[in-house]
């Protein structure tokens, strides 16, 4: 008996504009059927893993690269490993890299294998409303990202005025014309906003796809472990202080920290050049190490690892 195909969704958006926080959303409210998570983290490190709760049946990881171009074979081998399986999932939801581009991507699902067992349900692509203006001009990137998408999701409303959510829109719409766009506060969004598979950007996908090439985006992940505690309004000052005069070089920092005259581990999380600290809520069989991780273009180690270690001569690599 021929199985039924696997629909599956793409979820991309540029570092830290709230990918993970969408596709929770999305899995909370699918919860009862059979869905499976493709994490893909451009870091060497995943933090993604402990941050997408468990609403999902199986989730597979590939890191340290991008699954559009330097991760294709691997994604092809967890495809083809999904398709032997006995229990296929319904759903299949890959939250690419933040630099992926989904057009490409889009196109290994064309592969004549691939495309018996999977069925591109949507492209959905999650914009940073906060700083969207400033990293579209300068990173190619998010372009091809929109170019791509079926539906756009303009995340972080609450982080501005809803005036200039108009002006995004108008400006996404001109860049992608055929994509539904709705806004989001945490990822979101109004009932019934996936309905309609009316906007299914073939057109542009297809477009897109032959003009694309494998750089590697250029982008460099630097993951450094750091196994004493922090005092924690001072890891806060020097990572704020870093991504303030680093706003154009490092575009996200993630990971996990442990704090000075504590036993909770923190999740340090950057977007922008605003810099977060929260507690971290374990999930049941966690266990986060204490890792941070900076992507950005032209980083160094020797550099972050000299910030670090100014707060501690006691931090260990
Ligand atoms: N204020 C505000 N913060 C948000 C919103 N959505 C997400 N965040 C925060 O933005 C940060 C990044 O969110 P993620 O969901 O991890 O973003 P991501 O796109 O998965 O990040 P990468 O996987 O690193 O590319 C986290 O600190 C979130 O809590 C929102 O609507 N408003």
């Amino acid at each position: 008996m021929n199985k039924p195909k696997i629909k599956f969704t793409l979820l991309t958006g540029f570092l830290g504009s709230g990918k993970t926080t969408f596709l929770n959303t999305l899995l909370e409210q699918q919860k009862g059927k059979v869905n499976f998570v493709i994490e893909n983290e451009f870091g060497s490190t995943s933090i993604d893993n402990a941050l997408v709760k468990k609403n999902y049946n199986q989730l597979f990881e590939l890191n340290n690269g991008c699954i559009c171009c330097s991760l294709d074979t691997e994604l092809i081998a967890v495809l083809e490993q999904m398709i032997m399986a006995e229990n296929l999932p319904e759903n299949l939801y890959i939250e690419a890299s933040g630099v992926a581009d989904a057009g490409m991507l889009a196109s290994i699902f064309k592969r004549e294998d691939i495309m018996k067992f999977f069925d591109l349900q949507s492209i959905i692509v999650i914009v940073d409303a906060e700083n969207f203006e400033e990293r579209v001009t300068e990173i190619p990137e998010i372009t091809r990202q929109l170019v791509a998408a079926d539906y756009i999701i303009i995340n972080k409303e609450d982080m501005v005025q809803s005036s200039y959510i108009s002006m995004i829109k108008r400006h996404i719409s001109e860049i992608n014309p055929f994509a539904k766009i709705t806004s989001s506060k945490f990822g979101v969004i109004e009932k019934g906003f996936f309905d309609s598979t009316k906007n299914i950007n073939e057109f542009n996908r297809l477009d897109f796809e032959s003009r694309e090439s494998k750089n590697g985006h250029g982008m460099k992940s630097i993951a450094i472990e750091v196994v004493n505690p922090f005092d924690k309004d001072k890891l806060y000052a020097a990572l704020t202080v870093t991504m303030f005069l680093h706003y154009n070089q490092i575009y996200r920092i993630k990971g996990f920290a442990k704090i000075e005259g504590s036993d909770d581990i923190i999740l340090v999380q950057s977007t922008g050049n605003k810099v977060s600290l929260t507690k971290h809520e374990y999930l049941e069989g966690e266990d986060p190490q204490p890792v941070l991780v900076f992507i950005g273009r032209n980083i160094e180690r020797q550099g972050l690892e000299r910030i670090l270690r100014n707060l501690y001569s006691t931090v260990k690599y």
